[in-house]
């Protein structure tokens, strides 16, 4: 949901002018009525500023502390705001969690090392172009 999120980028329409502000500079520009800004989901959850070591898959940064030293907006799989982005988050994440266990528990997981490594396909949701390939192996 880090590394690979499925929903990697969302986008709004501006109803009205949005007048950002740069950080360092103190810059400020103007955003035009109707621009599509695009939130580059894949690309905060993998920026260096925001997460060491980006690339390696580390559960503990998901403890209580952990979280507490970043931004709130640092990781949004299910987008956030006001109006909490995602209805389905809580069913998702119970859903996930349930077929996982079931899968780890009746099933040893491995990579073979001649399957094809998966190629990114950012489409509405996050694909693999060359498909995802694991070997399972009952316990
Ligand atoms: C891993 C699974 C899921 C992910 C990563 C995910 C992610 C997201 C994200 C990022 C948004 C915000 C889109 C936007 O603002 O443009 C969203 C919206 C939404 N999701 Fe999910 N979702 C997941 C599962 C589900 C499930 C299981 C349901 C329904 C049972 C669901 C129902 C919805 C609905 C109805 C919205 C629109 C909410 C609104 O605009 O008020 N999602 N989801």
């Amino acid at each position: 949901m880090r590394l690979k999120p499925p929903v990697h980028a969302i986008g709004r329409d501006l109803e009205e002018p949005l007048k950002i502000k740069e950080k360092v500079s103190g810059h400020e520009s103007i955003i035009p009525t109707g621009t599509n800004l695009v939130t580059n989901i894949i690309a905060l959850h993998n920026h260096v500023k925001l997460w060491q070591n980006p690339k390696v898959f580390d559960p503990e940064r998901f403890t209580k502390e952990n979280i507490a030293k970043r931004p709130a907006f640092a990781y949004v799989p299910f987008s956030a705001g006001s109006r909490d982005g995602c209805i389905g988050q809580n069913f998702a994440m119970n859903e996930m969690k349930i077929c996982l266990a079931q899968v780890i528990r009746n099933l040893r997981l491995y990579i073979d090392g001649d399957s094809p490594v998966p190629k990114m396909h950012p489409m509405l949701v996050l694909q693999s172009k060359s498909g995802i390939f694991i070997k399972f192996e009952k316990i």
